[in-house]
């Protein structure tokens, strides 16, 4: 697909499924905050952290198809791109398996950056303008979103982690102690600069994020931004760059653009789907099954942070009008 404009990528294709992404996740994370003061998430907070988990899933499974969409490649491009996709994953999971310590701090620190980047560069598209590198502010979104909810849980965490990493302490007192007092007014600040420099709608969303980090169950809050925020903007980024061009985005038609996405992403979610269910059925309720469903999360995450960094690049570097060539000097191989 070849970006027209005369400035940078024009907000047509994104703006459709951006506004519906944008809305569908506040309605959800209000709804879901709107439990907590009414009748209360209670012993069910677990729900919306496995659920978010797994609604979240699919948001990768067609990473593999990002770069050929984006640059016309052919299948065996494709093929190899998977492939390495696939081994990337796998190192990344024996990482974790010979290190557990280690790598669930490397894991965690990604973790934060990929979600932090993942709020800019969608606020970036909506927006209109070229994704730009904000370490800053991506910084502090994803400490909010992640290492909020991981402070205020700790109690809850701590069994998981216990499992992941056999043998390893508890964590002292002071770091969710300093995540939050580092984390929180950063946030604060965050939405008042967004705020004075007229992006209210990016300021009343750090406001609504952190209300839920700070309202709702920690892991629970965590879980529905994974599935409903983050997995939902992610898919709108993928359904604007549909293979069938941008006409239809571009129209705000997403229909055959998400039937397109589901189609794609059916199988490897279903072949995830039957690992975990297997994990499911061996773990020993639900904090066995992250325990067990963490490492291959991770691996999981690795390769496809790695193609929404390239995917952010593109989307900032290869400006409207410039054709293929601009395109072509941000390959991913
Ligand atoms: C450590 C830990 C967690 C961390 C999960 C993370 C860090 C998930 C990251 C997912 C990513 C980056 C997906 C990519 O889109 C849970 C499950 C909240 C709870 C238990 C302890
Ligand atoms: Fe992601």
């Amino acid at each position: 697909m070849v970006p027209t404009g005369p400035r940078h990528r024009p907000a047509g294709p994104v703006a459709a499924a951006a506004r519906v992404a944008t809305a569908l996740s506040l309605a959800a994370v209000v709804a879901v905050v709107a439990v907590e003061p009414t009748v209360g998430w209670g012993d069910l907070a677990w729900v919306p952290l496995v659920a978010g988990l797994l609604l979240g899933l699919p948001h990768g499974a067609v990473d593999h198809l990002v770069p050929a969409r984006r640059l016309g490649r052919r299948p065996p491009g494709t093929a190899l791109f998977a492939l390495g996709y696939a081994v990337v994953a796998v190192l990344a999971w024996l990482a974790f398996r010979a290190a557990p310590g280690p790598a669930l701090l490397v894991f965690v620190a990604l973790s934060v950056w990929h979600f932090g980047t993942g709020e800019t560069a969608f606020a970036d598209l909506r927006a209109g303008r070229p994704v730009q590198r904000q370490a800053t502010a991506s910084l502090v979104l994803g400490g909010l979103v992640l290492l909020v909810p991981l402070a205020r849980g700790a109690d809850d965490a701590a069994p998981v982690l216990a499992a992941v990493v056999p043998g390893a302490g508890t964590l002292p007192a002071a770091v969710p102690v300093t995540v939050l007092a580092v984390v929180l007014p950063a946030a604060a600040a965050l939405a008042a600069e967004r705020l004075l420099s007229g992006r209210w709608l990016e300021a009343a969303e750090v406001a609504v994020l952190l209300v839920l980090v700070l309202v709702v169950p920690p892991l629970a809050a965590f879980g529905v931004w994974f599935g409903c925020w983050h997995a939902v903007r992610h898919v709108a980024r993928v359904l604007a760059a549909d293979p069938a061009g941008d006409a239809d985005p571009a129209a705000g038609r997403l229909a055959a653009p998400l039937r397109r996405f589901a189609l794609a992403a059916a199988l490897p979610t279903a072949a995830v789907l039957a690992v975990l269910a297997w994990v499911w059925s061996a773990a020993d309720g639900w904090r066995g099954f992250l325990a067990a469903g963490l490492p291959l999360l991770a691996a999981l995450t690795l390769p496809h942070a790695l193609v929404v960094a390239w995917l952010d690049r593109a989307e900032g570097d290869a400006p409207a009008g410039r054709g293929p060539a601009a395109w072509q000097r941000v390959r991913p191989w």
